[in-house]
């Protein structure tokens, strides 16, 4: 999958204009608050995902104007797409020129996977972000999952209201049974579409890794489960799973009331990430949490192909900070066959290495750079 061309008008810094790019390496260079991490959130809108810098629209919208639009042109292996979205007085979405409803709705056509120093929380931070990025990452390959997600979050939300409406009162239990019984089915069939895909990732992630630090620690990844002790053992929807989730819900059913929220289920579950068998949060360094996040994020652009069938655009932000020269190495020579966009302050630290097209971003206008 190849992003032809890009213009922008109205959003965040970025000069209006028609930009167009290289199919290999885009290497965007430039001081610090130039535009260029803005570049990069422009082109992840149309996977149809929220801004990974935890942005809402309206922030995305200039300054001094109302509105906010960007248009893309990209091409897989079949065809040539365009895509528009319009933020502010009047939302828009358009692929080929047909109104969509929803922006998710761009989800399965234009895929592509970003790094930025935001996704170090998956590392340092709780839960919430590596939910959030076991979520994205699972919808983009299968779409039916986020239908699936979203049943299950209202299912909770009624459940936990329940919970909290009806404290003290017996017949709670009764009409919570119901409840339970919806979310057990659908909390085991999130569970099994997420260890299929952690068992994927964590292998692919592992070599990556092995790459990137010369075999200096195995990394590893792990699901967590807050209902079912060996969640490896969740590879379909059976019934003896169903039946373990429920009966989790009624060994939880004490705490939850007392609590008023549901304790156990996908919403609180969690990834392990490990280096030598110990937690990369709490001993790795700045270096090796940033080269863990860039193992899961390499793997899960090889995954994404594989399941797709499409390469996705690798959208790099502020990679090589903080990396070696032998890892910063190991990364220009890994996404070689991908169309990336890679943003760095320093030119020559990268271009040297890289070759592609370079550009420099200056107050939101970027332009290439030109042979002398
Ligand atoms: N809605 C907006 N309207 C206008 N300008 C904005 C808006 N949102 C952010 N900016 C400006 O965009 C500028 C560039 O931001 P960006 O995050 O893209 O920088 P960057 O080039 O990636 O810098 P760094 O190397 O420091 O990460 C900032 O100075 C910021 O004030």
């Amino acid at each position: 999958m190849k992003l032809t061309n890009l213009s922008a008008n109205g959003f965040r810094n970025l000069s209006s204009g028609e930009l167009s790019f290289g199919d290999g390496v885009n290497v965007i260079c430039g001081e610090n608050a130039q535009g260029k991490t803005n570049l990069i959130e422009a082109i992840w809108m149309f996977t149809g995902n929220a801004s990974f810098r935890g942005s809402k629209p309206s922030q995305m919208i200039a300054f001094d104007k109302k509105t906010a639009s960007v248009s893309i042109q990209f091409e897989d292996s079949t065809r040539i797409q365009d895509a528009f979205i319009s933020i502010g007085e009047k939302k828009e979405m358009r692929l080929n020129g047909v109104p969509l409803s929803s922006s998710s709705e761009f989800c399965g056509h234009f895929y592509a996977v970003v790094f930025s120093p935001a996704h170090l929380s998956l590392v340092q931070e709780g839960p919430v972000y590596r939910r959030r990025f076991l979520d994205i990452a699972i919808s983009q390959i299968r779409p039916q999952y986020g239908a699936y997600l979203s049943r299950y979050e209202k299912l909770i939300d009624q459940r936990n209201a329940l919970l909290k409406q009806l404290y003290g009162d017996d017949i709670l239990r009764t009409y919570l049974s119901v409840w339970d019984e919806q979310i057990s089915k659908i909390g085991t069939i999130l569970t099994s579409y997420r260890n299929d895909y952690i068992t994927k990732l964590s292998r692919i992630a592992a070599q990556v890794y092995d790459g990137l630090s010369g075999q200096k620690e195995p990394f590893a990844v792990s699901y967590d489960s807050t209902v079912f002790s060996h969640p490896a053992d969740v590879t379909s929807y059976e019934e003896r799973h169903i039946e373990a989730y429920q009966k989790a819900l009624e060994e939880s059913f004490l705490t939850d009331r007392k609590q008023g929220f549901t304790s156990v289920g996908p919403h609180r579950d969690d990834l392990s990430f490990t280096l030598s068998d110990r937690s990369a949060r709490l001993y790795g360094s700045q270096g090796q949490q940033r080269s863990c996040v860039i193992a899961l994020k390499l793997a899960e652009a090889k995954l994404l192909k594989k399941a797709v069938g499409e390469s996705p655009v690798l959208l790099l932000d502020d990679v090589m900070s903080e990396l070696d020269p032998s890892r910063q190495h190991y990364i220009l020579h890994h996404v070689r066959d991908l169309q990336v966009f890679i943003t760095c302050c320093d030119e020559a630290s990268v271009e040297e290495r890289f070759g592609g097209t370079v550009f420099f971003m200056k107050d939101g206008a970027l332009t290439q750079k030109t042979e002398e």
